[in-house]
């Protein structure tokens, strides 16, 4: 434990599934981004840090050091942890929660002292025009920086979860099989959030690009607070057992195929979407339901071509994108249909103009949609992956005017790994951040 522990956890886009997902008899399509955050855990180098004392600290940004005690007491079968921040500022509640719930799952005696790093790739935030740094550092507090979509917090606790599980249990400890890095990030998050969304989030950024099905709620609304006595218990029991259930089969994207999201800033959003779409569904009858289905059906259809793409080299390439370019039609115009039903706007006009515009006019764009909960922030491609149409995308995008804005494509593609241990001697080139934390 002495030495230092790195992990990564990388962003999401849910091309398919956005809605309908929260429902556990439907699928999400999620594709993982070559976009990750990184969680750098080491020992103190400070003499005077008594036992117990982590601080987190995100140096990209303005006043992001977050300092926290951490003490234990013996309760049945386990520990009752206490995290406390020390330290002035703004609290950082997904940090908070992710201490308070990984260490009452280990359930050890006080930490060493420990220093936690946070490095972010720099397609989570929006930054200044090219070239720029990795890691770029930003001249403001975490809370000014305009976010790109990709799922932060979700990668964060993933990966603050997985360096903390990794780093402070004993190297003579049995290997923990994932199911329990994936449970505890999602109880974490949905803790943090104040919201059991569907979680295909935290399944991305644990397992990769997959195929979801979420895990029933109650799992997690079972767990009680962590001042409750029985919290730590109930927790591990929770975390330990298979979510059986849910679902995240790996998929990836063939390798023709490539994958392009845009960051649509125009600066308005549209919040309550979520609660807007459930209530009609509640309340909107047999076609609100057929609608839901139909939906539902179309990502399938999608989810099977692409499969079936994997499965089978014989297909001609003209074929295959264009049945994944139907099957992408199909879900927008259910998509579009259904937030008409439901009185809000998942693929706007002005990004149904964008959408259509790319597919007919660049060559080699197989289709686009507004991932997730749709709205006016973001866009995602599929293209065929050959020469010169990634290229011609990317210019396509940033030629386009929205109103009051400009679209902007991010530097990542699909990846299909989800959570990783990272080598330490990677970060040599951003040294500066580790300076008087640590030896790289
Ligand atoms: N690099 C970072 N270091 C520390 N905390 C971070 C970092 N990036 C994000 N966070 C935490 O995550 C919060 C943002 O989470 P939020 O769920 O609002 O965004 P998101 O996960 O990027 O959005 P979306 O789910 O729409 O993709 C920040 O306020 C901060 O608490
Ligand atoms: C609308 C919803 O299905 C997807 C939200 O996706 P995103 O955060 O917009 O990427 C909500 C959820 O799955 O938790």
């Amino acid at each position: 434990m002495s030495k230092s522990t790195a992990v990564s956890a990388p962003g999401k886009v849910l091309l398919a599934g956005g809605y309908t997902v929260l429902d556990p008899s439907c699928r999400g399509l999620v594709f993982a981004l070559s976009a990750r955050i990184h969680c750098v855990a080491t020992p103190s180098n400070d003499p005077s840090a008594t036992p117990g004392k982590i601080t987190v600290r995100s140096p990209q940004f303005q006043d992001a050091v977050w300092e926290y005690q951490v003490s234990t007491s013996d309760e049945d079968g386990g520990k009752a942890v206490s995290v406390v921040q020390t330290n002035d500022g703004d609290p950082n509640p997904f940090v908070l929660t992710t201490l308070k719930y990984t260490l009452s799952y280990l359930s050890l005696p006080v930490p060493p002292p420990t220093t936690l790093t946070i490095l972010a790739d720099n397609p989570y935030y929006s930054q200044p025009p090219p070239p720029i740094p990795r890691f770029n550092s930003l001249p403001f507090p975490i809370k000014s920086a305009y976010k790109t979509g990709l799922g932060s917090s979700a990668a964060l606790v993933t990966s603050l979860t997985s360096s903390i599980l990794l780093h402070f249990l004993p190297t003579s400890s049995p290997k923990l099989p994932p199911h329990i890095f994936h449970n505890l990030a999602q109880a974490s998050h949905c803790a943090a959030q104040g919201k059991v969304g569907s979680g295909f989030d935290v399944a991305a950024a644990t397992y990769g690009s997959c195929i979801y099905r979420r895990f029933p709620p109650e799992i997690l609304t079972a767990i009680p607070d962590p001042a409750d006595p029985t919290f730590s218990n109930i927790l591990r029991e929770t975390v330990d057992k298979p979510w059986t259930s849910m679902e995240s089969t790996p998929i990836t994207l063939p390798s023709q195929i490539g994958l392009i999201m845009g960051d649509v800033q125009c600066g308005s959003s549209t919040p309550g979407m979520v609660k807007t779409v459930l209530s009609w569904r509640k309340s909107g009858g047999e076609d609100a339901e057929t609608t839901w289905k139909a939906l539902n059906s179309r990502n399938e259809d999608l989810i099977s071509t692409i499969k079936d793409i994997i499965n089978s080299n014989t297909q001609e390439p003209s074929t295959t994108t264009d049945t994944i370019k139907q099957r992408i039609t199909a879900i927008r115009e259910m998509v579009r249909e259904l937030g008409s039903k439901a009185s809000v706007e998942i693929e706007p006009e002005s990004q149904t103009k964008l959408l259509d515009a790319a597919a007919d006019q660049v060559d080699g764009v197989i289709g686009g949609v507004v991932p997730g909960a749709g709205g006016f922030d973001a866009v995602c491609f599929l293209y065929e992956r050959k020469e010169g149409v990634e290229q011609n995308l990317r210019e396509f995008l940033g030629n386009w005017k929205v109103e009051n804005g400009v679209v902007k494509a991010l530097e990542l593609g699909q990846e299909g790994e989800g959570v990783r241990v990272e080598k330490v001697e990677g970060y040599r080139d951003v040294k500066a951040y580790f300076e008087g934390i640590a030896e790289l």
